[in-house]
């Protein structure tokens, strides 16, 4: 058992970026307990596929020690080499896109049907164009079912940016216009959102891009996580409401940075409760 335990913290310690070895206590009490084989036997070995980014924002080693207690490791696939040659993996976890990467799985599955493949790339490909991402929800026709689910007006632009205020003006879009890039395939650029305030300025963005109408609602969101049965839901800090009066005095392309990611937690700010429900237009 101690063997094996070591075995495997040499797995993790080898699958470890150089970057991600500042080990607290926390990590270092997983490891004693690694070392005293105190813990449960391997039960589940997952696949990882990730970009380095994901690696280090994910698959961090405290989360990797408490899945370690839990009988679960994580090991690195080597792209590489054929995956086939490569485990044995009862899950395959990947975020990389790509159309070799996606067939490479698809033969995989094939091979593999014993692996959970998660997500097999038809099931998520939708996930990766703005376009396609929004149309499910819009397909499920949530406007005044039990709650409210609205879907922003949105217009692709595939390309020409020169054509854009002719289009919004035929779709009769309301400005201001949230401008997000159509793919997004995980890159820093596919997260790169801009706001343009006035029609003049609308040639300046770059296609392929999908425009929405800036919906106002308080300068919070929730994020809802959802993995099988279990829920989770989080309160972020978002963008703030534009006003009539500030739209009528604002002009030109402003880029925004990620507002709601993690570090925008707003789970322990004091807002008023009414805040989220309030417009301003
Ligand atoms: N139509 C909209 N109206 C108002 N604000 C919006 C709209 N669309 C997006 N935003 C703001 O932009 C942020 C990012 O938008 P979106 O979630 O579409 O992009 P993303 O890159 O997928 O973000 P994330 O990385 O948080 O998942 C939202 O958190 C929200 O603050
Ligand atoms: O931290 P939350 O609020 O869950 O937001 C996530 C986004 O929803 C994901 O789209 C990001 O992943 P990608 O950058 O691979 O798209 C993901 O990027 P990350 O894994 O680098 O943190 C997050 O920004």
């Amino acid at each position: 058992m101690v063997v094996e335990n070591m075995r495997m913290l040499r797995l993790m310690e080898e699958n470890r970026d150089t970057t991600m070895v500042d080990e607290d206590d926390e990590t270092k009490t997983i490891k004693k307990v690694l070392n005293e084989g105190l813990i449960e036997p391997i039960k589940l070995v997952v696949g990882f596929a990730l970009t380095s980014k994901k690696r280090k924002s994910f698959l961090q080693p405290k989360f990797e020690g408490l899945a370690r207690l839990k009988g679960i490791v994580f090991v690195a696939i080597d792209q590489d080499k054929p995956l086939s040659e490569q485990g044995p993996f009862d899950i395959v976890l990947h975020k990389l896109s790509g159309k070799d990467w996606q067939q490479v799985l698809e033969d995989y599955r094939q091979t593999h049907p014993e692996v959970t493949v998660l997500d097999p790339p038809d099931a998520i490909k939708h996930l990766h164009n703005r376009q396609s991402m929004l149309q499910v929800v819009a397909d499920l026709n949530l406007s005044d079912t039990y709650g409210n689910v609205n879907v922003p007006q949105q217009l692709v632009i595939k390309k020409d940016a020169s054509s854009i205020a002719l289009k919004v003006a035929k779709e009769r879009l309301r400005l201001p216009l949230v401008a997000k890039p159509l793919v997004s395939d995980g890159s820093a650029k596919s997260h790169e959102l801009s706001l343009a305030y006035d029609q003049y300025s609308l040639q300046k963005l770059e296609p392929p891009l999908v425009l929405q109408e800036f919906v106002n609602h308080g300068g919070v969101l929730f994020k809802v996580f959802i993995v099988g049965e279990a829920i989770k839901v989080v309160r972020r800090f978002s963008l703030p409401n534009v006003s009539k009066r500030q739209l009528s005095r604002t002009s030109g392309v402003y880029r925004f940075p990620r507002v709601s990611c993690a570090v925008a937690s707003a789970d322990d700010a004091d807002l008023d409760p009414d805040v989220a429900g309030k417009d301003s237009k």
